[in-house]
């Protein structure tokens, strides 16, 4: 039920302590029962305005009266709703009563609290959320090539988009020529979604179903389920149990796409990540914080700052050993199998080194008839809204090339959607042993916009002679300049008077004094950064050019126009709840970047130290 049930000329009466009922309103109203992520929304309505709203879910006090009346108790009042007709009465009380029943066996319910589910289903109802998903164009534009390069696979077919959002892959479906699609929607996104389809002419083919996969009904078995499930991680947000659950709509031999979740997990050094948590908690190592001593509470702000993941996007430099691979085959797992996860651990270290802890990130495998289609999050591919994961050991180890790393990294699942994430790992043939404890669903979102840099010591070759060697050469003879009354390109060229050619000089050999040139500046670009970066020049140099150029990440950043400077900007944090931030969530400020060559600070950003999920 994506559109509203309604019900005309319907009488409302308070009922009495002493048995008598009076009229609430002088005029029979318009009854709507909504879907609600929680059950329904009964609606009282008379011409456009909003006379009262009653949340209808599993606990409400109500029932059937008669043949044509349903009560509604509350503890401030009772409420008797008398319907037009008996045919009317009777599909009220068929929605409730669904409603209901489906409330009482939901697996959903079962695994999640409440505020969780309110917080996470209010979320997605966010256009600008749905938007964010949708401007990812790695992940958007990926799902669009899987299906329509597999059209035999939608071809004619029934399709179910499970948390279909928008209702953006249920299109795709359709321009693959599915025959019918059922698009199952939780959050009130499905009323927005219906609305696309109707706009769409696409009505008969897609049919919005709003409520939960575990809850709801369809009319058909299908042929094929669609879904982009995936939180960070792979499985934050628990969404991945649910997408198995739709499971018990396909038919024996329908396919799923994706069809295959692959984890990665490797290990890392990043001292400068690890002192950056450290510090932060060092805030609490001062005796005399206006007159207070905070000391006591050091030991305990690490470890809520080690507890957090950090998502954001590295150098794939930084990994010790080549990742291993847990996979999930979608068609075979079942939703107890996401319950608790295991999962062993045996890195062949590549390096010596301090390892500070393990980054993850994952690939789905669209498995079609045609065609597979791989969509990543691995660091050394273009960006997406789910960047890549690191979880911090409590102590960073140091591990040696050809040593041998096992141990487990063990995900419990918990009723807040998300993930208890436990490691260990050990140094073979060495009492080395560390550990930690961390908690998905309150990461630290810690991605400003700037390139991520190689680890140090990986330069075989003089980093400051190849710079030059790519200075662009014309650009600067192009630079030209007039200093004391002489012409000067960037090359150090020069001439007398207009018009004649430049001809490059000695070493100052028109007699000139370092003195008439003064500190010679020139504004360069820097990688990952659309400021200029001012380097002086020995005052020797002769002339002064100023070249401006905007450089953007050099791993490009999919989705919206992203133009992503250095430093830290404030992200919005009421985007950051749910699901994820997108890059086009970055706010820049719109003038003075100040050059922050320490990307660890994070005094810029908006509210908290940028808590990204729903609590
Ligand atoms: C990551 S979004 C994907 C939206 C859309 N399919 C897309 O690709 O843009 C996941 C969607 O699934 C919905 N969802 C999550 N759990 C659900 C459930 N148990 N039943 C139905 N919808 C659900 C969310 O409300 C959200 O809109």
């Amino acid at each position: 039920m994506a559109s509203a049930r309604v019900f005309e000329k319907v009488t409302v009466f308070v009922l009495h302590e002493d048995g008598t009922r009076t009229s609430k309103y002088s005029d029979p109203v318009t009854v709507r029962l909504e879907y609600d992520p929680h059950g329904l929304s009964c609606k009282v309505k008379q011409g456009g305005t909003l006379l009262l709203e009653i949340p209808v879910d599993a606990k409400t006090e109500c029932c059937r009266l008669a043949s044509k009346s349903y009560i509604f108790a509350s503890p401030h009042e009772d409420l008797q709703f008398t319907f037009a007709t008996e045919s009317d009465a009777r599909k009220f009380h068929n929605v409730i009563f669904k409603m209901r029943q489906g409330k009482e066996v939901s697996v959903f319910n079962e695994r999640t609290d409440d505020s969780s589910a309110t917080q996470y289903f209010q979320f997605y109802s966010y256009l600008s959320q749905q938007q964010n998903m949708m401007q990812d164009y790695i992940r958007t534009g990926t799902y669009q090539r899987a299906i329509l390069s597999n059209m035999s696979d939608f071809r004619d077919k029934i399709v179910l988009d499970v948390g279909a959002g928008s209702g953006i892959l249920s299109f795709f479906a359709a321009q693959a020529g599915a025959r019918k699609v059922y698009a199952v929607e939780a959050s009130s996104m499905a009323q927005h979604c219906e609305m696309l389809v109707r706009s769409n002419n696409l009505q008969d083919t897609i049919q919005v179903i709003a409520g939960k996969i575990e809850e709801i009904d369809l009319p058909d078995m299908v042929d094929m389920i669609i879904s982009e499930p995936m939180g960070y991680m792979l499985y934050n947000e628990r969404m991945l149990e649910t997408y198995l659950h739709a499971k018990k709509w396909l038919k024996p031999t329908g396919r799923m796409f994706p069809s295959r979740g692959d984890l990665h997990l490797a290990p890392f050094n990043d001292e400068t990540l690890y002192y950056e948590q450290l510090n932060k908690a060092n805030f609490w190592y001062q005796n005399c914080f206006h007159g207070v001593d905070l000391c006591q509470l050091r030991e305990q702000a690490l470890n809520e700052y080690l507890r957090q993941p950090i998502v954001d996007t590295f150098d794939i430099g930084i990994c010790l050993a080549k990742s291993i691979r847990y996979s999930l085959d979608f068609i075979t797992a079942q939703e107890k199998d996401l319950h608790h996860l295991v999962i062993p651990l045996e890195f062949h270290i590549l390096k010596s080194c301090t390892m500070h802890g393990l980054a993850f990130w994952f690939d789905v495998a669209f498995l079609g008839s045609t065609q597979t289609v791989w969509l990543s999050t691995a660091p050394t591919e273009p960006l997406t809204h789910w960047y890549q994961v690191r979880c911090l050991l409590e102590k960073p180890i140091f591990v040696k090339e050809g040593q041998l790393v096992t141990g487990t990294v063990e995900l419990v699942a918990n009723r807040r959607q998300s993930y208890n994430v436990n490691l260990e790992v050990r140094v073979e043939g060495t009492n080395t042993v560390s550990t930690n404890s961390l908690d998905l669903k309150n990461p630290y979102f810690r991605y400003t916009g700037v390139a991520p840099t190689p680890p140090p010591g990986n330069n075989s070759v003089s980093p400051s002679e190849s710079y030059w060697n790519t200075v662009d050469a014309q650009g600067a003879k192009q630079a030209v300049n007039m200093v004391n009354g002489i012409t000067v390109n960037g090359l150090g060229e020069v001439a007398l008077d207009q018009g004649s050619s430049l001809i490059t000089l000695g070493q100052n050999n028109l007699g000139l004094g370092s003195s008439n040139l003064g500190p010679i500046q020139l504004n360069l670009p820097l990688q990952g950064s659309s400021v200029q970066r001012t380097v002086s020049l020995p005052a020797s140099s002769p002339g002064s050019f100023s070249s401006t150029s905007t450089q953007h990440p050099t791993r490009p950043v999919s989705g919206s126009s992203v133009g992503l400077g250095s430093g830290n900007f404030p992200v919005n944090s009421a985007l950051m709840i749910g699901d994820y931030v997108t890059p086009g969530s970055i706010i820049l400020p719109t003038q003075g970047i100040q050059l922050n060559t320490h990307t660890h600070t994070h005094t810029g950003l908006a509210g908290t130290d940028n808590n990204t999920q729903p609590q």
